[in-house]
């Protein structure tokens, strides 16, 4: 088994060589390699998605991905930006399938901005489609107007299209996991404005046939925003767009505590994956070693039950994982008062000791 390791940039190297360190405190004979991405290829090699770092990442069985981005390269042409390493990865591997579980566990009930007795138990699955819509819609681009309000004036625009096939594929998906789970999904659309989440809907309403035994609801997704901080745990599976399920699985990371809590896989019709924390770089704290490894902890062992076929060694690490927070230790993110507050490589020190206790 070969696993890609691709830190990238800012916090993406810190979070990243926590999460090898549990992999190889786990004894199972991966062979790992890393690349340069995002902004630290682009130094490198002028290219935020190298060959020799697609050309990895495609044979590998699976990819453990760190974040990439900075503010230094905001005014790159978008093309050469660090973020079209990520993107060009879910696309050229077809990883349409995004999971990204928001899971308060016990200890982190304080650490959110929320009530406790809101959070307290909270287990919900936002599935996100992560290689479509207006995300990579054609055409795009700026120009002058021809129409619109202001004919003549410099403006820009992007597509949001959705296929019938794109969106049969992620609600089976969303259907099949429910079915493990509450056997209930929201699908959350804008179907009272765009046209293509109204065709969003009928394709879901369409799958769902398939799947009786599972509740359906539909949702716009102003009213999934103000509900996921009303009621959450009044969800169960939660399947939307690329672009509202990113914007809602940030929202969601702060009902587990931190988005450092929030783990992600992306996985493509193959099972092959690729498995990154949902938050970014954090340009902000690189460098403090204050970051918190758990998201990515946590990937990788979404990465051992999915891509790698190791279910109880992802057990193993999320055990640890609740140890270590049943122990105290916090990152400045997750901390409260009476708990003991760690830095990045403190609190993958302690997962890997309680791994191997
Ligand atoms: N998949 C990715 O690689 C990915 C995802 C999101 C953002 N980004 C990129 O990251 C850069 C920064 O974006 P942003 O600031 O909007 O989002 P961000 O997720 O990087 O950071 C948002 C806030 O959360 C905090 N934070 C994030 N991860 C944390 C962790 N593990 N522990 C503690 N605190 C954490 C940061 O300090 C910051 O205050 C941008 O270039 C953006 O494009 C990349
Ligand atoms: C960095 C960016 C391209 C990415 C996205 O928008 O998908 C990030 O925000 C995420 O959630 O993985
Ligand atoms: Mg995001």
């Amino acid at each position: 088994m070969k696993i890609a390791v691709l830190p990238g940039d800012g916090i993406g190297t810190e979070i990243v060589s926590e999460a090898v360190k549990v992999l190889e405190a786990l004894d199972l004979n991966f062979e790992m390699e890393s690349a340069l991405v995002g902004g630290a290829a682009y130094e490198a090699h002028g290219h935020p998605l190298p060959e020799s770092t697609l050309k990895l990442a495609k044979e590998a069985d699976a990819i453990l991905f760190g974040a990439v981005g900075d503010w230094k390269y905001d005014k790159l042409d978008r093309p050469l930006r660090p973020e079209q390493a990520i993107l060009g990865l879910r696309k050229n591997l077809g990883l349409f399938a995004n999971f990204r579980p928001a899971i308060c566990y016990e200890q982190l009930v304080g650490a959110s901005s929320l009530k406790p007795e809101l959070i307290a138990g909270l287990d919900i699955l936002i599935i996100r489609e992560l290689t479509g819509d207006i995300y990579f819609g054609q055409p795009r681009g700026r120009r002058v107007a021809t129409d619109g309000h202001f004919p003549g004036a410099e403006e820009a625009f992007d597509t949001m299209r959705y296929s019938r096939p794109e969106i049969e594929r992620i609600a089976h998906v969303a259907f099949q996991a429910a079915r493990k789970r509450n056997k209930k999904v929201t699908s959350v659309d804008k179907a009272n404005v765009l046209e293509t989440f109204q065709f969003w809907k009928d394709v879901v309403t369409d799958v769902h046939k398939e799947y009786p035994d599972v509740e359906l609801q539909h949702m716009y997704v102003d009213n999934a925003a103000m509900q996921l901080v009303k009621a959450p745990k009044a969800f169960d599976v939660v399947v939307t767009g690329n672009m509202f399920g990113d914007i809602l699985s940030d929202e969601a990371s702060m009902l587990t505590g931190s988005i450092g809590m929030l783990p992600s896989a992306s996985l493509n019709s193959s099972n092959q994956g690729l498995y990154e924390p949902s938050h970014g770089s954090a340009p902000d704290i690189a460098g403090k070693g204050v970051a918190n490894p758990l998201a990515t902890i946590l990937s990788a062992a979404m990465m051992l039950r999915f891509s790698l076929n190791q279910e109880a060694a992802a057990q193993r690490i999320e055990a640890a994982v609740q140890k270590v927070l049943a122990q105290g230790l916090r990152t400045p993110d997750i901390y409260s008062e009476g708990t003991t507050k760690v830095g990045t490589a403190q609190m993958g020190d302690a997962v890997v000791k309680a791994l191997t206790a």
